[in-house]
């Protein structure tokens, strides 16, 4: 005769095996939280300001990706990580977000949201340019654009790079997949920040003659439009390409398009993001941005 298990007993174990798992996860939380103490004075974060470290946190979500495994879906996880992440950077050194409410408010709160947490003073203010000065003020703030802007704002991007000034230093979403929540496209400007490791990508803010459009024949090589301004006879782009393309790559890359364009100038970089296939998947880390993957 099979013993049946009672449904009572059974639930009761299996919410004694979740108890276990969630004080486990609580008390790893615990103890990360005591590294913060030492990681501040290692860094030197209390002198420089700024305690994020974009490539360090790339290589984290590479890792998270390849190893994510079971039917919890990949955005989740994602979440849950942004969250712990960007409380510690916090903890570190108190940051605000400044978010660029020009254009759907509601998709850059949540874009905001899913990547700062709820612990970090968020804002929202008129547009990009408000963003970039608020962050120029400030030692340690970030800003979120919007990198589909309305044509009457105009190339915000000027305000970028030079002495001292903000840059880009990371793009979202990072984790790229078709249909995921908080999908809506940015860049993070920061003031510039100290670490070791080069961007993978780079941006390069470059003016064009001519109105012909040359994303195709920039994708074809790896780089990618981020945003454009039409000023005729002249036409201002905002480029990301990978960081080995000098810049006789990108005048060629754009000549190919149809565009010639004149000596662009470097306002900031980023990790190159991750493709995924989709939520729930466990992952490949392919990355974009002509950079090879990271497996
Ligand atoms: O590794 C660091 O430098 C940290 O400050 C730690 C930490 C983290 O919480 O894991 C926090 C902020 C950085 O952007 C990267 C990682």
């Amino acid at each position: 005769m099979t013993e049946t298990i009672d449904p009572g007993r059974r639930l009761a174990g299996l919410r004694r095996e979740i108890d276990t798992i969630d004080e486990e996860l609580h008390r790893l939380l615990v103890a990360r939280s005591a590294i913060i103490d030492e990681l501040i004075k290692v860094k030197g974060t209390v002198a420089s300001g700024a305690a994020f470290r974009p490539a360090r946190e790339a290589d984290m979500m590479r890792r998270l990706v390849t190893r994510h495994r079971g039917i919890l879906p990949i955005a989740t996880v994602e979440h849950i990580w942004r969250e712990i992440v960007s409380t510690f950077t916090f903890l570190q050194a108190h940051y605000e977000v400044y978010m660029d409410g020009g254009r759907d408010p509601v998709a850059m709160r949540d874009l905001a949201r899913f990547y700062f947490g709820f612990t970090v003073p968020a804002h929202l203010v008129a547009g990009p340019e408000e963003v970039i000065d608020a962050v120029a003020r400030s030692v340690s703030d970030l800003g979120i654009v919007r990198s589909a802007q309305p044509s009457w704002v105009g190339p915000w991007w000027h305000r970028l790079g030079g002495e001292g000034r903000p840059l880009v230093i990371a793009r979202l979403p990072y984790i790229l997949f078709p249909g995921r929540v908080a999908d809506l496209a940015a860049l993070v400007v920061s003031n510039p920040i100290s670490e070791g490791v080069p961007p993978e990508v780079l941006i390069h803010a470059v003016v064009g003659v001519g109105d012909r459009d040359p994303s195709d024949a920039l994708a074809a090589v790896g780089f990618e439009l981020l945003a454009r301004h039409d000023d005729e006879p002249r036409t201002e782009f905002l480029v990301a390409a990978p960081a080995a393309a000098g810049v006789e790559a990108i005048r060629a890359a754009f000549a190919a398009g149809g565009v010639e364009v004149r000596e662009p100038r470097q306002v900031g970089g980023y990790p190159a993001p991750i493709r995924h296939p989709g939520p729930g998947a466990a992952g490949s880390t392919e990355v974009d941005g002509g950079v090879p993957a990271i497996r």
